[in-house]
């Protein structure tokens, strides 16, 4: 049997840190080596499983990013933006692979991460999970078929804890309905409508994002034109699709030269 890949969590408190480190912890292809928070944060020095209120793990929670990456194979990462692009920086130093699923990474930061010269071996999503990335290549596909007469409008749905808007998947299914469109996403973006914002444009990509409750997450995307809807929907359930999706990102890491690569890549669905 070949030995469990070393990972570490990022901001391992959150939402998605917690549920990665059910994910990892109970995967025979994985085993959880290290755990970071921010400095000054209530877990840090504790042990991780005492720290979620259950049975002691082994692992401490910690602040030192280049000491806990020391050994591990990835780093998965779901946190913010600016933390972001440090532990791509420290990930690509200790020639660790980084998965980053953090959203709400504007192009400027996305420049910062590390490139593939610099040996850093990143996979970004803004969603791990096979579904909302079938669905990507389906809108392709969808918007490559049809013209103009088919106004794409796409609809997002989060908890009331989300920060960035569009999320993360909404970009990723605006630039792949762009891309069968031929077009450029940033010339065809409508992101904010208000007050008299005037009748729609043709051939336009609109944005919609609805912030409520528990919801985890879903996305439509709407093609419509004059007596018909087509409506390309992916609805998330549970959190645990983005953190099976990104163990699966981390294990596909192994042998991989540096580059940066997204999840169609780990799923073998990029077209050649
Ligand atoms: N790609 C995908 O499939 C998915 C992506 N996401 C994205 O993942 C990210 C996290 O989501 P979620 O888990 O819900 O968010 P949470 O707010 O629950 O968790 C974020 C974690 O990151 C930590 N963090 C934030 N800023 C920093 C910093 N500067 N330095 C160190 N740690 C930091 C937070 O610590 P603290 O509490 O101290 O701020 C917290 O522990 C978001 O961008 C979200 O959109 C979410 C789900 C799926
Ligand atoms: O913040 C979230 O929760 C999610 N973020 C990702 C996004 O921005 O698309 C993925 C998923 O929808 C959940």
């Amino acid at each position: 049997m070949t030995k469990p890949m070393g990972i570490v969590v990022t901001g391992v408190s959150g939402r998605m840190g917690r549920m990665l480190v059910e994910t990892i912890t109970t995967s025979e292809k994985a085993r959880l080596v290290g755990a970071l928070e921010r400095a000054g944060h209530a877990w840090i020095g504790q042990d991780l499983g005492q720290a979620m209120g259950s049975a002691p793990m082994g692992v401490m929670v910690s602040d030192d990013i280049a000491q806990t990456l020391e050994g591990a194979d990835v780093v998965i990462d779901f946190t913010a933006p600016t933390a972001t692009i440090g532990f791509a920086q420290a990930a690509a130093r200790a020639g660790v692979a980084h998965v980053i699923g953090t959203t709400g990474m504007s192009g400027a930061e996305i420049a910062q991460l590390p490139p593939p010269s610099r040996d850093a071996l990143i996979v970004r999503a803004g969603n791990m999970s096979l579904g909302v990335n079938l669905l990507v290549q389906l809108t392709k596909q969808v918007a490559a078929a049809l013209d103009e007469d088919y106004d794409i409008e796409v609809i997002e749905a989060h908890h009331n804890q989300k920060v960035d808007a569009p999320s993360g998947t909404a970009l990723m299914l605006g630039e792949a309905a762009a891309q069968g469109r031929g077009v450029m996403l940033e010339d065809v973006s409508d992101r904010a409508r208000d007050g008299i914002t005037g009748a729609r444009q043709r051939g336009h990509i609109g944005f919609a994002a609805i912030r409520g409750g528990d919801i985890v997450g879903e996305h439509d995307v709407l093609f419509a034109a004059t007596g018909e809807r087509i409506i390309l929907r992916h609805v998330a359930s549970d959190r645990s699709v983005f953190a099976r999706g990104a163990l699966k990102a981390a294990l596909w890491t192994a042998g991989k030269a540096p580059g940066h690569y997204d999840m169609l890549d780990v799923l073998g669905l990029s077209e050649q």
